[in-house]
């Protein structure tokens, strides 16, 4: 013989009140919306209307809706799991807000006793319904003369603070604010207008003005800019505010959704793409689904294809603002161009107006990517701040436009851009490029210097680095320290090499090609100091200079220092200091 499951419903109410709601005050939202669907089943009655009382350790929400007959009480409120809001084939009825037939059970999160007192629009006699938390009920005759129900719950021993007016209130204002049917909590009305995004006579600045004092009253902000969304395959309307404060990018911007006017939750995650994390969202939808805690919207395509539509709508904004106020663009982009680059590494479109509008820093200035570009033709930067920093000022003096690519994106950006057709030649600066450029001395200065050199050379020898003299501007850098990008390749695996056992360091080996040049280190003769330092009689002196002005130009380069090298500004330093420091008098002198 078939049997049916039994249901424990203590373990159903735990279930519920532990683990699928987040707190029990969705108790009120459950109720609101049940007389709602009520209200939506019934037509041609009176107005519709849904009134809240509170009384001692009591609450009632009443609806002059569908009401339920006696076959519907045992039917629909006795069994769990069980809605009236289903077509025949148990698909949810797109009208309805309820659908899991369960809702009704939170209200056992917060009260022992729920009693239902309902008379059906169809006709039969009102009747009274009273479950328990135990998992009891009874059906009994009741008063009531208008179609209808009236459920009322009786507060559980602690849980008084649930049914305290000014909670109640609140709660109803939060879930049921823009519901299309009055609601009354104590006879004050809870229910809007409506949403503030609605389409009625209002003048459009009065519009205008209640969108953004529904963001200050309810967000708490004064939002940059307001943007309408509208997805009609979602049954989506509301709208999107432009954070006035940048956001973090790695943080989900959370959003206020509703599903049919009620509250689903205050911080709904995915509805928005990843890189859209400078809006905050007011959406109320009807063709998405909630998750049964009701509380996040349901992961399905209509979802996924939302997101993309809203996306949309966000750039679209952003390329019109950019056409036609690009003062403002500036405003925008100097909060959140983080988002805006973010977005424009995967999507051309971005991409041009970060190109366009977002000033970047160069040694010529802050100036934009495509003024650069069309300014000198190529586009050449330096994938890290620190590279800059060193290089900008030289490179200034040698006529060489350098961007800095250091910061977030920026190196990217700028090789995309460079790769969009009719892009700027775009490459990486070379240091060693830079050498090139520095004038050679002439032959009567560089020949007397033949002895300097082969001793400079010396001194830094061992650390694999080459000495040039030349003469460049600015003349206040005595020295710069140049690896071109093959040396700078080989000097790593050689210091991995260092650090390999046999079998890895010969792997490595088959890797380590000679490295084409070596890293230079090349003495400014235009450097009044490297000029002294040139002309010093004493080859130990000059020996320890050579090496003081290695570890300068390497730290001032924020080269990677090695062990080796900071044996040798140690040397350096007690060396010059033992040069400059006059030596102790002798006391029998
Ligand atoms: N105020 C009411 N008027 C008429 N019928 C009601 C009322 N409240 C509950 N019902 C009936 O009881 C059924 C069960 O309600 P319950 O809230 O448990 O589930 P639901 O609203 O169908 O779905 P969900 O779990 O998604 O809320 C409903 O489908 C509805 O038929």
């Amino acid at each position: 013989m078939d049997r049916t499951f039994q249901v424990d419903l203590r373990g159903v109410v735990d279930l519920l009140s532990n683990h699928l709601y987040a707190s029990p005050r969705v108790y009120l939202r459950e109720l609101l919306q049940n007389a709602v669907d009520a209200l939506t089943a019934r037509t041609g009655g009176p107005p519709p209307a849904v009134s809240v009382r509170t009384g001692a350790g009591t609450l009632s929400v009443s609806d002059n809706g569908i009401g339920l007959t006696e076959a519907q009480v045992h039917e629909l409120l006795a069994t769990i799991g069980r809605s009236g809001k289903r077509d025949e084939l148990g698909f949810a009825r797109q009208e309805f807000l309820g659908q899991f037939g369960i809702g009704l059970l939170s209200a056992f999160l917060v009260a022992d006793e729920v009693r239902v007192v309902t008379r059906s629009a169809a006709g039969g006699p009102a009747l009274g319904w009273v479950g328990r938390a135990d998992g009891t009920y009874r059906v009994e005759p009741a008063d009531r003369d208008e179609p209808g129900s009236t459920v009322t719950l009786t507060a559980r021993h602690g849980c008084g603070q649930w049914f305290a007016p000014t909670t109640v209130t609140e709660l109803a204002r939060l879930y049921g604010s823009m519901l299309p049917v009055p609601v009354t909590v104590d006879g004050t009305p809870v229910t809007d207008a409506g949403p503030p995004w609605r389409d009625d006579d209002r003048p459009a600045g009065t519009r205008r003005a209640d969108l953004v004092g529904y963001a200050q009253d309810v967000l708490g902000f004064t939002p940059f800019d307001v943007i309408e969304l509208s997805v009609p395959a979602a049954g989506l309307t509301g709208v999107a505010y432009v954070l006035p404060f940048s956001a973090n990018p790695a943080e989900r911007t959370r959003h206020r959704v509703y599903l049919k006017r009620m509250l689903l939750a205050e911080s709904v995650d995915g509805l928005l793409p990843e890189w859209a994390f400078f809006v905050r969202c007011v959406v109320d939808a009807t063709e998405l689904r909630p998750t049964a805690s009701r509380e996040a919207l349901y992961a399905d395509d209509a979802l996924a294809a939302t997101q993309e539509a809203i996306g949309a709508q966000l750039r679209g904004w952003l390329v019109r603002l950019a056409d036609t106020d690009p003062d403002r663009l500036a405003r925008f982009l100097a909060v959140h161009h983080l988002g805006v680059k973010a977005l424009a590494v995967h999507d051309d479109e971005m991409l041009r107006l970060v190109a366009q509008w977002w000033p970047m820093e160069t040694n010529v200035g802050r100036i934009t990517l495509a003024e650069f570009a069309a300014r000198y033709g190529q586009v050449r930067y330096t994938q890290t701040a620190d590279e800059f920093r060193a290089l900008a000022a030289v490179a200034a003096a040698q006529d060489v436009p350098v961007l800095n690519g250091g910061y977030t994106y920026d190196a990217e950006i700028v090789a995309r851009f460079g790769a969009l057709p009719g892009g700027p030649a775009v490459r990486r600066l070379d240091p060693s490029e830079l050498a090139t450029r520095f004038d050679p001395l002439p032959a009567e200065v560089e020949l007397p210097l033949q002895e300097f050199r082969r001793t400079a050379q010396r001194a830094v020898d061992e650390l694999g680095c080459e000495v040039v003299l030349r003469s460049f501007e600015p003349a206040t850098v005595p020295a710069l320290y140049l690896v071109d990008r093959s040396a700078a390749h080989a000097a790593e695996l050689q210091a991995t090499r260092a650090q390999a056992d046999e079998v890895w360091a010969g792997v490595l080996d088959a890797f380590v090609k000679p490295a084409q040049q070596r890293p230079q280190l090349v003495l400014n003769h235009r450097n009044d100091l490297v000029r002294r330092v040139c002309g010093l009689r004493d080859e130990r002196l000059a020996h320890t200079a050579t090496q003081a002005l290695y570890g300068q130009a390497l730290l001032l380069g924020h080269h990677p220092v090695r062990p080796a090298d900071v044996v040798l500004i140690n040397r350096s330093f007690l060396g010059l200091l033992d040069a400059a420091v006059p030596p102790e008098r002798d006391e029998r002198a």
